[in-house]
């Protein structure tokens, strides 16, 4: 069982969807404070974090961790090099929090814009202040979003009620994204120049901190907005400080160098502050908490390593075929049974794949062994496969056979003595999903590796399919899907069924039994 420590309030639907899975233990407890949890708990697996600061000490007293999820989504908070240095793979969950974050910005607008705040507190104290309280409207007006990310999105999406007009910087956004989006991309400086409103989207990090600063803020129109829900670093807050009353500017906060009680430099010139609210809805919490366990469960069965963040992968490869090595791998040793022990492995990268065969040996290799550090590049996935005494071989590819981009992973063992046991299987990704095209002389079987899998192959005849299927329903297994096809020479068939549970090894062995199966297995993706 791997242990997962939760030391913050997250919703409870991570540690149910963890303890359902069977593979977890959870510790969840927001009081104690992450150094005593991580003191108690030295052998954490996995770490699940909102803006808890994971230092290298916490990293370092964690001496089993893996994984740090943070549930949200800037994870400046955590040391990520320190965690590459351990081995330790850390992600967010990117745009679990983002609909919360822009209601925020649009609550705080207009809260400043008709003066809720202190309107409420005049009211309330027995005054009737109703000329001092003369608003503004933020309807028909220009806003700057800087980041146009997974919340600087839903801001421009969430206001296109009030007939504004946007303005966006983002360097990675393609202009043609931009016009679907709706929103006209300028240089950071017009767009502070040209908007009422700047709402701040951008994570912290060595390229942003400081970014916004006298700069901007001198060519800002009298009495326009910035809203900070992003991270107190990336403005100069002693920049804004200098001008900010010259021009009448507004500043709505969100964010602090440190999420805690006491004084807050920001104090003199924030107009509206908040504690770091952004993500505090209940929806939010559950989004994070529901994908910070799903994505852990995906990177331990599936090898889905989309949302690390602190760990390469070359640059044009598509992650989906990280997945897909890693995947393939599984099946394979599922076929030619967990406990062989193996004496070499072929693999076959085609097409675009095929200069990054090298890289793709470290996703097989983290498919055969829990034990390699999945952070460590290719050499190291060889070095530990001689370690094993197992043989690793990349072939070279024959284009002419069209595959497009397409892995082929060969596991190969001796089994009785000298009697050598090879299983071969081929998937490609197509329309996003994986696909496993070819198992041994099965081909054309395109299903996608998802769910739980029991796979049969035997001497082909008529009714077997239907024998299968009644012994599943017997032991209680509902099937999902089914492929049934012949090999080459149709004198083999295989029976790949998707159940809604795994089927037990005790169920395997009746129905193998029954059908007299040239060979069966279990795997779940
Ligand atoms: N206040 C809160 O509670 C709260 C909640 C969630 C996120 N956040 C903060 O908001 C940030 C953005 O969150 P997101 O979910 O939209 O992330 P995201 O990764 O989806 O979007 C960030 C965007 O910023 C862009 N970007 C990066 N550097 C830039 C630069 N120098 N100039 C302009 N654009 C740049 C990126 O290209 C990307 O499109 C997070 O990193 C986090 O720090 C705050
Ligand atoms: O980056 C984030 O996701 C936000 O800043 C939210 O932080 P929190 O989870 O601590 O509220």
């Amino acid at each position: 069982m791997k242990k997962v420590l939760i030391p913050t309030k997250l919703n409870p639907v991570a540690k149910e969807l963890l303890e359902a899975n069977g593979n977890y233990t959870v510790v969840q407890d927001d009081s104690a404070g992450l150094d005593v949890l991580a003191a108690q708990n030295p052998d954490t697996y996995a770490l699940f974090v909102r803006s808890e600061k994971v230092t290298a000490e916490i990293i370092d007293a964690l001496s089993s961790l893996k994984v740090v999820i943070r549930a949200g989504a800037g994870y400046n908070t955590i040391d990520i090099k320190h965690a590459r240095s351990k081995g330790v793979d850390v992600m967010n969950t990117p745009g679990a929090n983002a609909n919360a974050v822009a209601e925020e910005v649009i609550a705080l607008m207009l809260a400043d814009a008709r003066h809720i705040v202190p309107g409420d507190a005049s009211t309330r104290a027995g005054k009737w202040e109703k000329k001092k309280f003369m608003g503004k409207e933020v309807t028909g007006k220009t806003i700057g979003i800087v980041g146009l990310g997974a919340i600087g999105r839903l801001v421009a999406k969430r206001l296109r009620g009030f007939d504004v007009t946007v303005l966006a910087f983002d360097p990675v956004l393609s202009e043609e994204a931009a016009d679907r989006l709706n929103v006209k991309l300028v240089p950071l400086a017009e767009l502070f120049e040209q908007s009422d409103y700047v709402s701040l989207h951008i994570p912290e990090n060595e390229h942003t901190r400081g970014l916004i600063n006298k700069d901007l803020f001198s060519v800002m129109k009298d009495g326009a907005t910035l809203v900070n829900c992003a991270r107190s670093g990336v403005i100069n807050e002693d920049d804004l400080r200098a001008i900010k009353a010259e021009k009448g500017l507004r500043f709505l906060n969100d964010v602090y160098p440190k999420d805690a009680e006491g004084d807050k430099t920001v104090t003199d010139i924030a107009d509206i502050m908040l504690p770091h609210l952004g993500a505090s809805t209940a929806e939010a919490n559950y989004n994070a908490a529901r994908r910070s366990a799903e994505q852990l469960i995906d990177f331990d069965s599936k090898g889905v390593t989309s949302y690390i963040v602190n760990r390469d992968i070359p640059e044009g490869l598509d992650e989906a075929y990280a997945d897909l090595a890693f995947t393939i791998t599984k099946l394979t040793r599922a076929m030619i049974g967990e406990e062989t022990k193996l004496n070499k492995i072929e693999t076959s990268f085609y097409g675009e794949l095929r200069k990054f065969g090298n890289w793709l040996s470290v996703p097989v290799v983290c498919a055969l062994s829990e034990e390699f550090d999945r952070s460590m590049d290719e050499k190291a996935a060889i070095s530990y496969l001689e370690e094993m005494g197992i043989d690793y071989a990349t072939r070279e590819t024959d284009e002419a056979k069209g595959y497009g981009s397409a892995i082929t992973v060969d596991l190969m063992a001796s089994v009785d003595g000298d009697n050598l046991r090879r299983i071969s299987v081929r998937g490609t990704v197509a329309e996003g999903h994986l696909m496993i095209s070819r198992i041994g002389h099965f081909d054309g079987l395109y299903f996608e590796p998802k769910g739980h899998l029991a796979l049969f192959t035997y001497s082909d005849r008529p009714g077997v399919l239907s024998q299968i299927a009644g012994a599943m329903a017997e032991a209680g297994l509902n099937i999902d899907d089914v492929r049934n096809p012949h090999d080459k020479t149709g004198e083999r068939s295989i029976a790949i069924l998707k159940t809604n549970e795994p089927a037990s090894a005790e169920t395997m062995k009746q129905v193998a039994a029954k059908i007299d199966a040239l060979s069966c297995c279990t795997v779940s993706f």
